[in-house]
């Protein structure tokens, strides 16, 4: 499969519920430059990464993978140029039905390329990178907060995707846990995955991370580097990343 280059959205715009989350929004995810998307509770980090995945549908404006606009495309079209992309959720949306092992091998049975073999080989090595390969017949149910969320890393590794989506994935988990996590994205990284992360964990941005988005109120407020988001004037951001007794309750 051939790799989009980025993924961007120009002049996005995303109501919901009567309220204006993302207007005239432009963003772009290039390929190799791994981003963490920053904003208070609320601002629409999650909406981003569910735009960018075709998962809603922009209000106006349009999404790019590579060269193709897949805003208002048939769903098996964007399906096929959204296979470079995969997203790991929160909770680790793993299905409480299916052991750790169809869990991970899910989506590779459902193309229906590979052998059975060929998907045990897959779902074997992904669960060994994450470090998880005991948790094979386990149930979702009987797994750590933390565990779920390295089976959902490999479910998403197992289709070989180019950019990895991270829905605040250290949220939960003890410091052992979020170091795990952290060390996984720079191991993807190191192979050559780009990574999008939404995130109130700066420590985990900050090593994981080249580029800087700041949300506010439905608008871009800053991007840049680590060390231009450090030394940024801007208010709201100084705010977010030092909070003082001025932001109690605000
Ligand atoms: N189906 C919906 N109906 C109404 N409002 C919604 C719906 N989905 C999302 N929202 C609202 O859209 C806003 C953005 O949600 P989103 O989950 O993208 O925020 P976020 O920045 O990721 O927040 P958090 O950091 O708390 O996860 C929120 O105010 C949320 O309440």
């Amino acid at each position: 499969m051939s790799c989009a280059d980025s993924i961007r959205m120009e002049k996005l715009c995303y109501s919901v519920g009567g309220r204006t989350i993302l207007e005239d929004f432009d963003f772009r995810l290039e390929r190799g430059v791994n981003r963490t998307i920053l904003g208070i509770s609320g601002a629409g980090k999650t909406t981003i990464l569910k735009l960018l995945l075709g998962l809603l549908k922009p209000t106006a404006g349009r999404v790019f993978i590579g060269d193709q606009c897949i805003t208002g495309l048939p769903e098996s079209s964007y399906m096929e140029l959204r296979k470079c992309i995969a997203i790991v959720f929160q909770g680790g949306a793993l299905f409480d039905s299916m052991t750790v092992g169809e869990n991970v091998g899910y989506r590779l049975l459902e193309e229906g390329r590979l052998s059975m073999a060929e998907i045990e080989r897959v779902v074997v090595e992904k669960l060994s990178f994450v470090g998880v390969e005991q948790a094979l017949n386990l149930y979702p149910a009987e797994l750590s907060g933390g565990m779920k969320k390295r089976v959902a890393i490999a479910r998403a590794l197992a289709a070989d995707p180019e950019y990895i989506f991270f829905d605040e994935p250290t949220t939960g988990l003890d410091p052992i846990g979020v170091y795990n996590i952290r060390n996984l994205m720079q191991r993807l990284q190191a192979e050559g995955k780009t990574t999008l992360m939404v995130t109130h964990d700066l420590a985990t941005a900050f090593a994981t991370s080249d580029r800087f988005t700041f949300l506010h109120q439905a608008r871009m407020l800053f991007e840049g580097s680590e060390a231009e988001i450090r030394a940024c004037d801007i208010a709201e951001v100084r705010e977010f990343l030092e909070p003082t007794e001025q932001s109690l309750f605000a």
